[in-house]
């Protein structure tokens, strides 16, 4: 599991060590981390020039005993005040002590190997000042290595209001933050590299699953099983008018994960074509998936899916059906433009900051909220946010979440609960995506297809 903390929880861990350890311990831990991560992204020290941004707090600490290190090793290390009077003396006499050196600008200098931005971390305020915006925008083309978090984000949300550092790699300490894992702040971040500085930590808000978490709650059969203890999964998707998403949805629902798909959808003739193995006609059902291609028919279907008191997912068309708290587990699977209509914002407002709008959905329709987007959200009323962070670019592709909802109903249906159900089922098509693909492009029955191959490569522990 990759855990994000709040900036008030670091600060809560980092106290108790702060007591318990000789002065500069966490800081020493977190400067040698920084140094060895620059050290390795140029290749070496010896002969390299390093130019250090930093503030007045002790994000810039850490700049400046890393540039201490990085002389000792070699490198010309060079340092841009930018706290006015206030920096961490101590860090700047460690930088001086080994040969690196203040400039009062960098107007009229050789541009360095590699800018290290130890402008503010986790005590950054509303965004970069007029100068540090000069600075980084002279600098602009430089790679950046950031410490902690790229300098001008909002920590805790993601958000980013202004301009702000984007760094090639990001070293933080302790844990991930938040902006490390949710857009728009964590495109800023570039690879993040996390140094262990000894934290000992509460439960996350925010946490991203990883191949071993996703194996854990991957519904096996038992070996005394049969079709129906394994789940079935209802599909109320489709219609004349968009028979194809009938199709997707199905193809998605249809990849192993349960016993038996049933289809209950306005494309029948259509999915049989293709499904085979489904069963056509209404019937008994562990979870429904309703609204995908769905069209004027999926209100109607939605409220006959609610009637029959089993957990939902409710995709596209089924979503503008959806007017208040439901009375049924569900999981929604809307994208930004789905959601801002939701709401009753702008699309706008919500891709500058889909956290707190996956958040508020989950509170308003008390339900799994999982939007869809570059890393997408899985929010749970009241409680954790799950983010996805595998899967390529090229999953943008049209019927892709028509797969998706399928999937996740799937899981549904063999007994995760919705918020499992969403972060899993989205890990597993990012991840069916990024095989199917293999670097290039995917279309969405490709991504159902690689859904099985996923699932065996996670079942099988050396290829974890
Ligand atoms: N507390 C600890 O034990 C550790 C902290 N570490 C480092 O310390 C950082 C936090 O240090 P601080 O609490 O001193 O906070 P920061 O260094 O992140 O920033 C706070 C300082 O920046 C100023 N400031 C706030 N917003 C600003 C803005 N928009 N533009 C310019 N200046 C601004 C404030 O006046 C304050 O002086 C972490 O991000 C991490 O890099 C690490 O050394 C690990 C250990
Ligand atoms: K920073």
């Amino acid at each position: 599991m990759r855990n994000a903390h709040t900036v008030e929880q670091v600060r809560a861990a980092e106290g108790l060590l702060l007591d318990a350890l000789p002065e500069g311990t966490l800081m020493r831990r977190a400067a040698s981390g920084l140094a060895f991560a620059v050290l390795d992204f140029l290749g070496g020290g010896y002969g390299r020039r390093v130019l250090l941004l930093v503030g007045s707090g002790d994000n810039g600490g850490d700049a400046l005993y890393a540039g201490a290190a990085l002389a000792r090793r070699g490198a010309g290390v060079e340092a841009l005040l930018l706290g006015g009077d206030t920096v961490h003396r101590r860090g700047l006499a460690a930088l001086l002590a080994e040969g690196g050196r203040v400039v009062a600008d960098v107007a009229g200098a050789h541009l360095p190997d590699v800018v290290v931005d130890g402008i503010v971390g986790i005590g950054g305020q509303g965004g970069l000042r007029p100068d540090a915006v000069a600075v980084v925008e002279h600098l602009r083309g430089v790679p950046v290595v950031a410490v902690d978090v790229p300098s001008g984000v909002d920590v805790d949300t993601g958000e980013v209001a202004g301009p702000h550092v984007e760094a090639a790699v990001t070293v933080t300490f302790g844990t991930h933050k938040i902006a490390h894992l949710v857009d728009p702040a964590a495109r800023a971040c570039g690879a993040v590299h996390l140094v262990d500085i000894g934290l000992d930590l509460p439960p996350a808000p925010v946490l991203a699953l990883q191949a071993s978490d996703v194996a854990a709650l991957l519904p096996v059969p038992d070996a005394a099983g049969h079709k129906y203890t394994r789940g079935v999964v209802g599909v109320r998707a489709g219609s004349a008018q968009y028979p194809g998403a009938g199709v997707l949805c199905v193809s998605g629902a249809s990849t192993g994960l349960v016993g038996m798909v049933r289809y209950d959808g306005g494309a029948d003739a259509l999915v049989h074509a293709c499904h085979p193995e489904v069963v056509v006609g209404a019937g008994q059902v562990q979870a429904w998936v309703v609204g995908s291609g769905g069209g004027a028919d999926a209100a109607k279907a939605l409220a006959r899916s609610r009637a029959d008191g089993v957990p939902l997912v409710v995709d596209a068309d089924g979503l503008a059906a959806v007017d208040g708290p439901l009375d049924v587990p569900a999981l929604l699977t809307p994208h930004a433009g789905e959601l801002a209509r939701m709401l009753g914002v702008d699309r706008a407002e919500v891709e500058a900051a889909p956290l707190r709008h996956a958040r508020a959905a989950a509170e308003r329709f008390a339900a799994v909220v999982l939007l869809k987007g570059r890393h997408t959200l899985v929010a749970e009323p009241g409680g954790r946010v799950a983010v996805t962070t595998v899967a390529p670019p090229w999953l943008a592709t049209a019927g892709s979440g028509d797969v998706l909802a399928g999937l996740c109903g799937a899981l549904l249906a063999a007994g995760l609960t919705p918020f499992d159900a969403g972060a899993v089922g989205s890990w597993l098509h990012g991840a069916a995506a990024a095989t199917a693909g293999a670097g290039g492009p995917v279309t969405a029955p490709d991504v159902a297809a690689a859904v099985p191959t996923v699932c065996r490569a996670l079942l099988a522990p050396s290829h974890v």
